[in-house]
């Protein structure tokens, strides 16, 4: 039976009085990519922010229905956030790395915990760069801004900054919409590689991204979650109507 790192049932979630989500059902099978697609608007990054509780740092959200992460509810009054935003780290649509330099964006959560072991420090940092396939790139440079960087070398970067917390899960929104083809597809094969070792779940716009990695695709239209399945599955033969109308371009 498949194992599940991160399971959902009856998500919902308001903006003050506007329900954007209404309820969302969906496990998180360990060690596979899981795409969201969906229609801008439809809820795909908002249900995303609930599974690291992001959306806490937004004013006036209301989320309700259960996320557990490791069969442990991730809103229980004794879960540490912080701790659990690393186990669950998230990666956005533009790279943002600090104004430092590579080394200390790498190293950066690790330093916020406490990290001050020189040798320590420089395994995580080499560690997480080669992980995210960006080593041989900066490895050179590591002092460098990493602002100077390309944007492609930038969401490596921002990536390896959340493989340096050790997480289970990474989540990605649309961390490729802002990259040319070749970056975007040094990403698709960082990803691949990292599923081994990590559970995925990426919000994507591109159809032809999810279908080459994920997994597992989910189809959300309107807040509602349409359908999701075997990504084969879901691209070969939806089961609705509407999933095979956004497939075919017919909206969205
Ligand atoms: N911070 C916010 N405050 C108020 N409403 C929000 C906020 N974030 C999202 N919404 C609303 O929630 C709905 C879902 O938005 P969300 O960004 O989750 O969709 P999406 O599918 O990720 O869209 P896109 O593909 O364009 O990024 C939209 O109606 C949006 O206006």
């Amino acid at each position: 039976m498949t194992e599940n790192s991160l399971t959902t049932k009856d998500v919902k979630v308001s903006y003050g009085q506007h329900e954007s989500l209404h309820g969302v059902t969906l496990d998180f099978p360990k060690n596979q990519i899981t795409a969201l697609m969906g229609p801008s608007g439809c809820g795909k990054s908002t249900f995303l922010r609930c599974l690291n509780r992001s959306n806490d740092l937004l004013p006036d959200v209301t989320v309700s229905g259960e996320i557990e992460f490791e069969q442990q509810d991730i809103y229980g009054p004794k879960v540490n956030v912080v701790a659990l935003r690393t186990q669950i780290g998230m990666v956005y649509q533009q790279p943002t790395p600090f104004p430092f330099s590579i080394y200390e964006n790498v190293i950066f959560s690790q330093r916020m915990i406490g990290l001050h072991d020189r040798q320590k420090a420089d395994e995580i940092v080499e560690r997480s760069l080669r992980q995210a396939a960006i080593w041989d790139e900066v490895k050179d440079r590591l002092q460098r801004s990493a602002q100077s960087l390309s944007g492609g070398q930038q969401q490596r970067v921002c990536l390896a900054s959340v493989l340096a917390g050790a997480p289970e899960v990474i989540l990605l929104d649309e961390p490729t919409s802002a990259l040319d083809p070749i970056a975007s597809a040094k990403i698709e094969g960082t990803l691949l590689s990292l599923k081994d070792s990590y559970t995925i779940v990426i919000v994507t716009h591109n159809l032809q991204q999810a279908s080459r990695i994920s997994d597992q695709t989910a189809f959300l239209l309107n807040g509602d979650l349409v359908e999701a399945d075997a990504t084969k599955t879901i691209f070969m033969t939806p089961r609705e109507q509407a999933t095979s109308d956004y497939l075919n371009g017919k909206f969205g």
